[in-house]
Order: structure tokens, then sequence, then C-alpha cells
């Protein structure tokens, strides 16, 4: 694992609220995590956990009359969350490349492919036409695109689903970003295609010594290709640890729950556990305690912390309240 010194983006205690009705509800509370070069940190959760809101902070894709954002955003040396809109649209795109998870509404339909990845390089460096030209063939090149010299000339409706999302990924990785964020990059495409797209991002995490934030609901993904992981419920990181830490030991019963709903390879069982309740809507969100209780009712109150902190239980793997200690599923004895 990096060591400290090298961690590049380190966000601290960040919180996210919208107004709603002219109130503020947070969406993510006092989240921390760092991420260094190298390395693929997986957020997971349920829909709703605040997982997007989390990588829209991380953007400043949030209009401030509506939201309320606090903490702290380190990125190389300064914090993103002090940054204006000038100097946040120097950092998008160059230094930080995001990729969305519906490459459909990602994309320019109107526009060619060839001049949609050029777009970037226009805006963030100072190439030549022809070194421009030269760069967007090798990245479609480097993103699995076959014939790129005429996939450059395509709109996005020529191209199948996984195409659309490697074109997706080249315009991420133009300017060589140090950070991306991928939203849910496979969760549109059919599971085939989404190996293939995975294999790509860690290909280019690889070449590029990269780090990536890779936000998706789905455990198989993260084990795929994560080394790190944070398990987010109701805007709040419940465990994180390493990838190893995570799925050998997980110890939040939201961890568990979820790893017990996940399919299994070799298993001919399709009664999958499912978790009773959802993550509720903003504004029915618990404030106080442990944000999980109502969805354990059988675990009592005594288990929980009145106010949840991380505890680190083995060195870089944390967990959230103390309701974990003595959890059981009902089913077990
Ligand atoms: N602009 C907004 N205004 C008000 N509430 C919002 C806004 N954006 C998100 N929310 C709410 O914030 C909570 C977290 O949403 P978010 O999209 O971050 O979750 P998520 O874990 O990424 O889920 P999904 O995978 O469905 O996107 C949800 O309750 C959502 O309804």
């Amino acid at each position: 694992m990096a060591d400290e010194e090298n961690h590049f983006l380190k966000i601290e205690d960040v919180s996210t609220a919208f107004k709603i009705q002219g109130k503020y509800y947070p969406a993510v509370s006092d989240v921390s995590l760092d991420i260094h070069n190298d390395e693929i940190v997986a957020i997971v959760g349920e829909s709703g956990c605040g997982k997007s809101t989390l990588a829209t902070t991380i953007m400043g894709l949030h209009d401030p009359a509506e939201t309320k954002i606090g903490g702290k955003i380190e990125f190389e040396g300064q914090d993103l969350l002090t940054l204006n809109e000038d100097q946040m649209n120097k950092i998008r795109g160059a230094k930080i490349g995001m990729i969305f998870q519906d490459p459909l509404s990602a994309l320019n339909p109107l526009k060619r492919i060839g001049d949609q990845i050029q777009e970037g390089l226009d805006y963030h460096t100072k190439m030549t036409e022809a070194e421009k030209k030269a760069r967007v063939l090798e990245l479609v090149n480097q993103v699995g695109i076959p014939h790129p010299e005429r996939v450059i000339r395509q709109f996005p409706h020529e191209l199948s689903g996984g195409m659309r999302q490697r074109v997706v990924i080249a315009i991420a990785i133009a300017c060589k970003p140090d950070l991306m964020i991928a939203d849910e990059p496979t969760t549109a495409l059919d599971v085939t295609i989404q190996a293939q797209i995975l294999d790509l991002l860690k290909d280019i995490q690889k070449e590029n010594h990269a780090g990536i934030i890779l936000i998706t609901h789905d455990l198989g993904v993260v084990a795929e290709t994560a080394d790190e992981v944070a398990v987010m419920y109701a805007g709040q990181v419940v465990e994180k640890g390493s990838a190893k830490q995570i799925f050998d030991n997980p110890l939040h019963p939201y961890t568990r729950s979820l790893l017990r709903s996940m399919p299994q390879k070799d298993s001919e069982n399709d009664d999958l556990y499912v978790i009773e309740g959802s993550v509720p809507s903003l504004q029915k969100m618990p404030q106080d305690g442990c944000k999980f209780a109502p969805r354990i009712p059988w675990v009592p109150a005594s288990e929980h912390e009145a106010h949840p902190t991380m505890h680190e239980v083995e060195p870089g793997h944390r967990v959230r309240c103390t309701c974990y200690k003595n959890f059981k599923f009902q089913d077990e004895a």
C-alpha cells in the first residue's frame, strides 16, 4: 500500500447538503478518504447513499445557491473547495477526468467522435493541429477501438454502447489526468463488455499512474478492480479498507448485507439475500445515532453508539459504530 506521503487527493470531513423547500439536508456527511497514484478506490453502496454527490462535489459541479458544502478536498496541494469556476475549469478535464454511467448522454450526438475527443486538447493544451490529430488517433487506439481513422469521423449513434463508453474514456484520459472519477462506468453495458471496460480502466491506470475513484453499486465490479474500498450508507462511509480486508473480513452489518446479496458465481441458488428496507430519502434520514439502525431493528440500541465514529480494527481497516461487534443476521443462530 502506498504511504501517507504520496496521497494526492485527500478528502477531509466533506459534507454536501442540498436545499429542499428552504432547508438543507445532507446527502454526504463528514466523508474522509485518501486516494493515491496507481490506486483504484471503489466507493460502493446502494442507490441514494451519496456516491454520485461525493463525485460531483469533488468535480465542483454543484450550484452554490442550492448546496452547502463543507470540509476540504486537497488535490495536489490546493483545496478544490476554495477554487472559483475558472480555476476549476482548468483542472476538470486536464487533471481530473470524469467518466459517467451513460455514454450516450455524455456525448454530443451532433459532433463527430474525433472532434469530441479533441475538445479537451483544444482547451487545455497548446498542441498544434497535427499534434492533436495524432493524439486523437493514439487515444482511439489506446482504448481499443478498431478502425480509428473511420471512427473519428463517425457520430455517437453509429457506435455500439461499449464503443461509445470507450470514446468517453478516451475523452477522460486525453490530457492524462492524475485522477479519474468513474461513476458506474459499466452499469449501462452488458456483462462481457463490462469486463472489457474494467480491464481497459485497469490498463489505463497502470499506464498513466493515475488514481481512480470507481463508483459502483456492484460488488462484483469492486472485486474485479479495486485496491481500496469505501462502503457508503446514508451519506457516510461506514467501512473502509483494502479490497482484501473488506471481502475477507467484512464487519459493518451494511457491508455484510451487501456481500450476502451478491450473486455467487458457482451457486445454483437464485434466492438472493435482500436487505430489508431501503436508503431513506434525505428528508427522512435519521439525524442522530447509527443511520443503519432502522434496518437492523433486532439489534438492541445499547449496541449502537450515540454518535458513531470510525474505529480502526486493523491497520487501514475502519468501521463505523460499535454495532458490528456482536452483529448476527436474524437467520443466524
Ligand atoms: N440536486 C439534488 N437535490 C436534492 N437532492 C438530491 C440532489 N442530488 C441528489 N440528491 C439526493 O441525495 C441522495 C444521494 O444521491 P446520490 O445520487 O448521490 O446517490 P448515489 O449513491 O450516487 O445513488 P445513484 O447510484 O442512484 O446515483 C439521494 O437521496 C438523492 O435523492
